[in-house]
C-alpha cells in the first residue's frame, strides 16, 4: 500500500527522520501531484511536526523534501530551503486574519509577498471558489467563524503556492460550523490543481475529503495509499462501527426523474441514488458502508434492492462481533466492504476469489 495514488506521478516525496526525545519520528511519503492528502492519526502521532517540517518551520535532522523534483531539503548535502523561499499557503486553526484591515486588504496582503500576475489569477479563482465576494469590505471581527477560515484560506493561496498545507482547519468550529465551512473544502478540491495536505483526526473529514491517506501511529506510517484502498483495509478499520465502509468517487450520469433517481457511474459500474437535481456531469462522492451491503450466490430475484453489482472476494476478515464476518470485494477498480453474518459465510460457500452477486441497500451522498 505505500505506492503513489492511481491519479499519477508523485508530487511530494518526503523522508524524515527525527529522534525528539520519547518521540521518533520516522516516516516516508508519496504525495500525489493533485488533490487532498489527509494526515490521520491520534494526538500525538505526528502529523503537526509533518507538516510543520512540509512548510520548513521545522528541520529534521535527517531528512529530504522533494516538491516535484525542487529540493526544499536535502540534509544530505546540508540544504534546507527556510520557510519564507517555500512557494507553501499554511491554514491553521484560528484564521489569523489581522484584525484591523479588511477582509479584501486581508487578502492583499498575502498577494503582496509575491506580487505576480498568476498570484492574482489564483487569488481570484480563490476568492470564488469559496464564495467569498461579498465579504471584501467586511472587517474580521463582523465575520463568522466559517467566513473567517474561508478568508484565511483565500489569503494561503494568494501567495500562488506549489502547496496548501491544513493543520486541522475546523477543529476550532462548532459542528454546525463544521458543516458549513466542508463544502467548500470540497470545491477546493475540486477545482484546484494543487497538492493539499490535511491534518485532522476527524474521520468525517477524511471521508470527505481525502484523495489519498497517511495514517500516522507513534510517529511512523502505519499505511499510504489511495483513500478507497485505506479505508477498505481489513486489519485498519479507520471509520469505526457502523460507519465502516469505503467512499467511492464517482460521476452523474444519468437521472430518471420520475422516480426522483439518479444514475452514478464509477470505475466498477453504476448505483442508483437519491436525486439532488446536480447537473450531469457533475462529481460525486459516495459513501457505502459495510452493514448495507449484502451477497448472493445467484442473481437476487424479486429484491427492491435497486443496486446490483458483481464483484470479486478479495479477503474476509473476523468483525468485532464472533457472529460477523468483513469481506472485502472489488468491483471493477473500487474496493467495497461487506459486513455479513460468519453463519451466512458458510453457508453460501464463499470463499475468496469467488465472484459474487452484491446488493447495495444505501449509497449515501456525502458530496
Ligand atoms: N518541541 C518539541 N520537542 C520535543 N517533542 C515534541 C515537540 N513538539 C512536539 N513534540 C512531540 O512530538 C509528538 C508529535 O506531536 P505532533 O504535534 O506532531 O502530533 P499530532 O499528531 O499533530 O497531535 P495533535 O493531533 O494533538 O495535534 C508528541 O509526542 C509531542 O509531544
Amino acid at each position: 500500500m505505500s505506492a503513489p495514488s492511481a491519479s499519477g506521478a508523485s508530487a511530494c516525496i518526503v523522508t524524515l527522520d527525527w529522534p525528539r526525545g520519547a518521540f521518533h519520528l520516522q516516516v516516508d511519503l508519496r504525495l500525489p501531484a493533485t488533490g487532498v492528502t489527509v494526515l490521520f492519526g491520534a494526538s500525538g502521532s505526528g502529523k503537526t511536526t509533518v507538516l510543520r517540517c512540509l512548510a520548513g518551520l521545522e528541520r529534521a535532522p535527517q531528512g529530504r523534501v522533494d516538491l516535484a523534483g525542487q529540493l526544499w531539503q536535502d540534509e544530505a548535502h546540508r540544504h534546507f530551503l527556510p520557510t519564507w523561499k517555500r512557494p507553501v499557503g499554511m491554514v491553521f486553526q484560528e484564521a489569523s486574519l489581522f484584525e484591523h484591515l479588511s477582509v479584501a486588504a486581508n487578502l492583499r496582503y498575502g498577494l503582496r509577498r509575491v506580487g505576480s500576475v498568476r498570484a492574482a489569477r489564483t487569488l481570484e479563482a480563490a476568492i470564488d471558489i469559496l464564495g467569498i465576494g461579498h465579504l471584501m469590505d467586511r472587517m474580521p471581527e463582523a465575520l463568522s467563524g466559517g467566513e473567517r477560515q474561508r478568508t484565511a484560506i483565500a489569503r494561503a493561496l494568494a501567495t500562488d503556492p506549489q502547496l496548501l498545507l491544513f493543520d486541522e482547519p475546523l477543529a476550532a468550529l462548532d459542528p454546525a460550523r463544521k458543516k458549513e465551512v466542508l463544502p467548500w473544502l470540497e470545491r477546493l478540491r475540486a477545482e484546484l490543481r494543487l497538492p493539499m495536505v490535511y491534518v485532522t483526526h476527524a474521520p468525517e473529514e477524511l471521508a470527505r475529503l481525502a484523495d489519498h491517506v497517511v495514517v500516522l501511529a507513534q510517529g511512523r506510517v502505519l499505511r499510504q495509499g489511495p483513500v478507497g484502498e485505506v479505508l477498505a483495509a481489513l486489519d485498519l478499520p479507520l471509520l469505526g462501527g457502523d460507519e465502516q465502509g469505503v467512499v467511492i468517487d464517482a460521476v452523474l450520469a444519468e437521472r430518471a426523474s420520475r422516480w426522483h433517481l439518479a444514475r452514478a457511474d464509477f470505475a466498477g459500474g453504476s448505483l442508483w441514488l437519491r436525486d439532488t437535481e446536480r447537473p450531469l456531469g457533475s462529481p460525486l462522492r459516495l459513501r457505502l458502508q459495510a452493514r448495507d451491503l449484502s451477497l448472493a450466490t445467484q442473481a437476487p430475484q424479486g429484491s427492491s434492492i435497486q443496486n446490483l453489482l458483481r464483484g470479486r472476494i478479495e479477503a474476509v476478515a473476523d468483525d468485532r462481533h464472533p457472529s460477523q464476518r468483513l469481506v472485502r470485494l472489488r468491483v471493477g477498480d473500487a474496493p467495497m466492504l461487506a459486513r455479513i453474518t460468519a453463519r451466512a459465510w458458510d453457508q453460501l460457500g464463499l470463499a475468496i476469489g469467488q465472484t459474487v452477486w452484491i446488493q447495495v441497500k444505501t449509497v449515501a451522498l456525502l458530496a
